[in-house]
């Protein structure tokens, strides 16, 4: 007989920001015990209660780059497990696209303790290595600019 262990684990919601200026997007390599110095799109928990999946992107883009989100559309979405971490979790990644309110504004990196700064990166020429949400969907040739 096979048992399966029915863990108690609970699966989470992150809002992932595909912020797009001219042919590049930004990323910032995390310092997390998730995914740690893999470079990630600003990201972040959708928070329990009345937020939506725009007001969490506006939000993180926000708390982690100090940026201004304009235009916002929902890309993707895609379900990310990390069985093998210390804490196992699950992740459903919702892959928004958005461009700047005032494409003149420039990231600040305003969480150094999650984050070690800010760059903008052409999609044919990303840096690596790319946290695993990101590196999947890459794999399966997934591109947030509009064709
Ligand atoms: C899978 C991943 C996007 C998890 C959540 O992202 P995050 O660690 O950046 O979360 P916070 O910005 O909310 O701390
Ligand atoms: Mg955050
Ligand atoms: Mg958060
Ligand atoms: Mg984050």
């Amino acid at each position: 007989t096979v048992v399966v262990a029915e863990t108690a684990g609970s699966i989470k919601v992150a809002v992932v920001v595909c912020l797009l200026r001219g042919q590049n997007v930004l990323l910032g390599r995390r310092r997390s015990s998730l995914g740690d110095s893999t470079f990630s799109l600003p990201s972040g928990h959708l928070e329990f209660g009345s937020e939506s999946f725009e007001e969490c992107a506006a939000r993180e883009l926000k708390e982690e780059t100090g940026l201004d989100i304009g235009k916002i559309e929902l890309l993707t979405v895609t379900n990310n497990l990390f069985l093998d971490e210390a804490k196992p979790s699950q992740y459903v990644a919702v892959f928004m696209r958005a461009v700047l309110a005032d494409p003149r504004q420039e990231p600040q990196n305003i969480e150094p303790e999650f984050c070690d700064g800010w760059g903008w990166y052409e999609w044919d020429n990303l840096p690596k290595p790319l946290f695993w949400p990101l590196e999947k969907v890459v794999q399966d040739g997934f591109n947030p600019f509009p064709t």
